[in-house]
């Protein structure tokens, strides 16, 4: 029998045009790949605004891998670290969003300086509270128009952003939404005209804000409000992520007594001390990994970070700050905040002729469970790493890390 190789049978037994036809396919299918590779390499380098670069990659990436990898049992010794960052369906459930309405009334300045609060005076608010999510309840005025953002506290939760929000509805030229939208976390789908529809409408020279805290964490949020607005400016109130996250806790306990302890919760294995960095009051507390996130989209020049502990020691320095990131006149002022003693936090002044509370609501200064001081301790050492990732990044430095070990400044814990 003749012998013929492999190729010259096929040949021999499939029609000429069948060959053809698979030939084709096959390289078509190759042009697609090859094209698709093409792609991706060249999605992330072409955003416009793309301006970071990154302190230590290689710092950060080790950490991120640490975080993430499932390390051995020696590795899990040493560096004691939570092993994976799936979602933690039992943990997560626990998670309640602080809607409540907040407590701070808005206070008018008496000596508005703009045209735009000359006008606002001439129409007073009808109603200082919070409202529903499609009045805003600092709806001062129905004249001008809705507009977009131009500002976002972006984050992070529990980190001080009612009390910034109210404090900045002192300023005539800051209007914003009372409650907080949701929109680039769980409404995005609603569209932008539904979004614009819930802010209050601003007069030239006003600026539009909005706060919602879980931007910070949420993957999606900078390239969706990227593609908003460009130039948009950033908020992010930063606390000490140990407070933070007790905080967190707090607020969920508030609301589920039932929940396991802080300190159960706080470990995937409390003999081995190793931390669960799924839990998403631990998670949402590793700033720097959340920040990698929007460097992506926004330069640093573009974000305003408020230091979460000095907004109750100092809130005036901190609203100078603020004032002057976002363009605005140095209105908001010491002469505004006074320090309330049964409250234990910095409230804002009554005008003359009310005698309404300007203290923020039951659910902002809550108690905190004692929480056991070598969970404090495992906590800010796993954090440590991060902290100081974190203040590279932003050139600022939070002090989270006090000498004892102990949590930072506050009223409390
Ligand atoms: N002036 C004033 N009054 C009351 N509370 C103040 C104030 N300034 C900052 N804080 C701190 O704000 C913490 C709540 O943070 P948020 O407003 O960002 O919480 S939320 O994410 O909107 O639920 C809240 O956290 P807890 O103390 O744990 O309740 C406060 O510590």
């Amino acid at each position: 029998m003749a012998f013929l190789p492999g190729t010259a049978l096929l040949a021999s037994k499939v029609p000429r045009k069948i060959l053809f036809m698979f030939t084709l396919s096959l390289s078509v299918t190759y042009l697609f790949y090859s094209l698709m590779s093409c792609y991706d390499s060249l999605r992330f380098p072409v955003l416009e605004n793309y301006a970071y670069q990154a302190p230590e990659v290689t710092t950060l990436a080790t950490l991120r891998e640490k975080l993430y990898s499932t390390p051995s049992r020696a590795h899990l010794e040493h560096e004691l670290v939570a092993t994976t960052v799936t979602a933690n369906l039992l943990t997560e459930k626990y998670e309640v969003e602080e809607i409540t309405a907040a407590g701070w009334e808005r206070a008018r300045v008496e000596t508005a300086v703009s045209k735009s609060a000359a006008l606002n005076l001439e129409h007073p608010e009808t109603s200082t509270m919070d409202g529903g999510l499609g009045r805003a309840a600092n709806c001062t005025s129905d004249y001008g128009e809705k507009k977009l953002p131009q500002a976002i506290i972006i984050g992070v939760k529990k980190g001080g952003t009612r009390a910034l929000l109210e404090a900045l509805r002192v300023h005539p030229d800051v209007r914003a939404v009372g409650n907080e939208p949701h929109f680039f976390d769980r409404n995005y789908e609603k569209g932008l005209d539904w979004y614009r529809d819930l802010m209050p409408s601003t007069l030239e020279g006003q600026i539009t804000m909005e706060k919602t805290p879980s931007y910070f964490v949420t993957n999606s949020a900078p390239k969706r409000i990227h593609t908003m607005a460009k130039d948009i400016k950033l908020i992010i109130v930063v606390r000490n992520p140990v407070t933070r996250a007790i905080s967190d806790y707090t607020q969920t306990l508030s609301k589920r007594p039932e929940i396991p302890t802080f300190e159960v919760l706080a470990f995937k294995n409390r003999t081995l001390g190793i931390i669960d960095a799924s839990w998403s009051a631990l998670r949402i507390g590793i700033y720097a990994l959340h920040l990698e996130n929007w460097l992506q989209y926004f330069p640093l020049s573009q974000m305003h970070f408020v230091s979460g502990e000095r907004l109750i020691t100092d809130p005036a320095g901190e609203m100078t700050k603020v004032q002057d990131f976002l363009g605005l006149k140095r209105i908001v002022t010491d002469k505004h905040f006074y320090f309330n003693k049964t409250k234990g936090f910095p409230c804002l002044k009554k005008p003359e002729d009310s005698s309404t509370p300007r203290c923020l609501g039951k659910s902002k200064g809550r108690t905190h469970p004692k929480i056991e001081p070598d969970v404090i301790r495992r906590l800010h050492k796993f954090y440590k790493p991060f902290n100081n990732m974190f203040y590279q990044m932003t050139g600022q430095n939070f002090q989270w890390e006090m000498e004892d070990g102990g949590d930072s400044p506050g009223p409390r814990d």
